[in-house]
């Protein structure tokens, strides 16, 4: 049996088809400066209030985790207010459970080796299958004490017995004074420098002058490392980024220096934009019925690297404006494109729906790192898009993806536990009948109210079951 208002939990959503999507939106906050801003401010001297923040399962894990370390944390709608302290850590934590959140685990393992302590962090299966090896191993050559993964596969869960981070500079090694030097790998997971980089002040008062970290080989997901950089700045930290030239890559294999220098993490008031990467599914719709989205709060200069979303969608045909304060697609997407997608890689999904709209093929590129998020979205999203009577290509490194004559079939689609599967292919629905979204409560992940917000920008009701 079917009906218009979700069932709980649901066991399938239907988006109802139509005409033109026309409307504005103003998605909630960002999740990753909602956890950025969270594990900046818990190791502030002093309180901090974070606004507009996200209130999702990755920011309940991360508070969740930061309340079990002894951060007083208090919430009041999207506001949220940190007692922050560089000691982080009580004499006994309690185990961590962090879901599938990459970047609460990501950041805290990077926090809490810095701070000391014993902890636990684990997650749900899916989580120890997504990999952590490389912060971890660059963690452990400065750890005092251990840490490490407890299974063999190099993902969580993660052990830390720490006494904080040794210096490995010629100043001489564990002395109050010292450069730390961390050296991570950077073709997996940007989560890895950005956890380094968020956990260098603590270091810094716990008696360190400095931490240099260096990433070896190619650096995913760029634009995310300079949001890290400037929330940490915004939270007193002193934080230079170093991109090195062709000669000196070739000469020692490292791609970007990271410096953190300067004093450790202040209190302060911070606003978080709106989720970009939620932004992209309103845009997506305008431009797969030729309609006119406008979202509000997020302009090309905002801190997240997915806004330029539009530029893509602008390159498919799509007429892309802003003002001070918002961002507008309008018009459809008409034709196919080719394009790299590393620097954008959660609208990877979103790109492959509107594609199924377009004249001819589009192929994405250079985002190999897609296989390790919630699902392997380049395998997993080939398989939904092949339902929908798409021919896709799949490639180690993205996908091609040549649209279906006479649009999409009607077909029942698998979300793979993943939010941003299930956002996505719903879109489908606005223009081709009976795309039925399996398992839609996924999106609780960032998005929790996706669903409802989708119903009153498009103006008419969802099938559930
Ligand atoms: O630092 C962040 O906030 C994020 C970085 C990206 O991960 P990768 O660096 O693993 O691509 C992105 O996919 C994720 O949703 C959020
Ligand atoms: C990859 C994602 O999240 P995370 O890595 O933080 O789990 C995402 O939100 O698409």
């Amino acid at each position: 049996m079917s009906s218009t208002t979700p069932v709980d939990p649901p066991v399938s959503v239907t988006v109802t088809t139509g005409g033109p999507v026309s409307g504005a939106i103003r998605p909630p906050g960002s999740k990753s400066l909602t956890n950025r801003a969270l594990i900046c401010a818990a190791m502030a001297s002093g309180t901090s209030t974070l606004t507009g923040c996200l209130r999702s399962e990755d920011t309940e894990v991360m508070i969740d985790s930061l309340r079990k370390c002894g951060v007083r944390i208090e919430i009041d709608g999207d506001s949220i207010r940190v007692d922050g302290s560089d000691r982080i850590a009580p004499d006994k934590v309690e185990p961590l459970f962090i879901a599938n959140s990459g970047t609460s685990v990501r950041f805290l393992t990077a926090a809490l080796s810095a701070a000391g302590g014993q902890y636990r962090l684990s997650g749900v299966p899916r989580m120890h299958e997504r990999p952590i090896a490389d912060l971890v191993n660059a963690l452990a050559a400065v750890q005092n004490g251990s840490i490490i993964c407890e299974s063999p596969n190099g993902c969580p869960p993660v052990l830390i017995q720490s006494d904080g981070w040794q210096g490995t500079s010629s100043v001489g090694c564990d002395t109050p004074g010292s450069q730390v030097v961390l050296q991570v790998a950077g073709n997996v997971s940007s989560q890895y420098l950005s956890g380094l980089m968020m956990a260098a002040p603590v270091a810094i008062e716990n008696g360190h002058t400095s931490v240099t970290i260096e990433v070896l080989g190619e650096l995913v997901s760029r634009p995310y490392v300079e949001m890290t950089a400037q929330t940490m700045r915004s939270f007193g930290a002193t934080i230079d980024i170093h991109d090195q030239d062709d000669d000196a890559r070739d000469r020692d294999n490292v791609s970007v220096r990271v410096i953190v220098s300067g004093e450790g993490y202040r209190g302060t008031t911070y606003a978080i934009e709106p989720d970009a990467s939620a932004a992209s599914y309103f845009w997506a719709a305008a431009a797969i019925t030729g309609g006119k989205v406008t979202v509000q709060g997020l302009t090309p200069d905002a801190m997240q690297g997915d806004v330029g979303f539009c530029d893509v969608l602008q390159q498919m045909g799509c007429t892309f404006t802003h003002d001070e304060d918002s961002m507008t697609i309008e018009g459809r997407a008409a034709n196919g494109i080719d394009v790299d997608m590393n620097k954008i890689s959660d609208t990877v999904q979103t790109l492959a729906v509107v594609a199924l709209f377009a004249q001819g093929p589009t192929r994405v590129r250079n985002v190999a790192h897609n296989r390790f998020k919630e699902t392997d979205r380049i395998g997993d999203l080939a398989c939904e898009l092949r339902k929908l009577g798409a021919e896709v290509d799949e490639h180690e490194d993205g996908l091609t993806i040549t649209p279906p004559s006479g649009g999409p079939s009607s077909a029942t689609l698998e979300t793979y536990h993943d939010h941003r599967m299930a956002m996505s292919l719903s879109l489908a629905g606005l223009c081709a009948e009976g795309v039925e979204i399996l398992d839609p409560a996924c999106t609780v992940k960032t998005y929790p109210e996706f669903f409802k917000d989708l119903e009153e920008l498009i103006g008419r009701p969802h099938r559930w079951t």
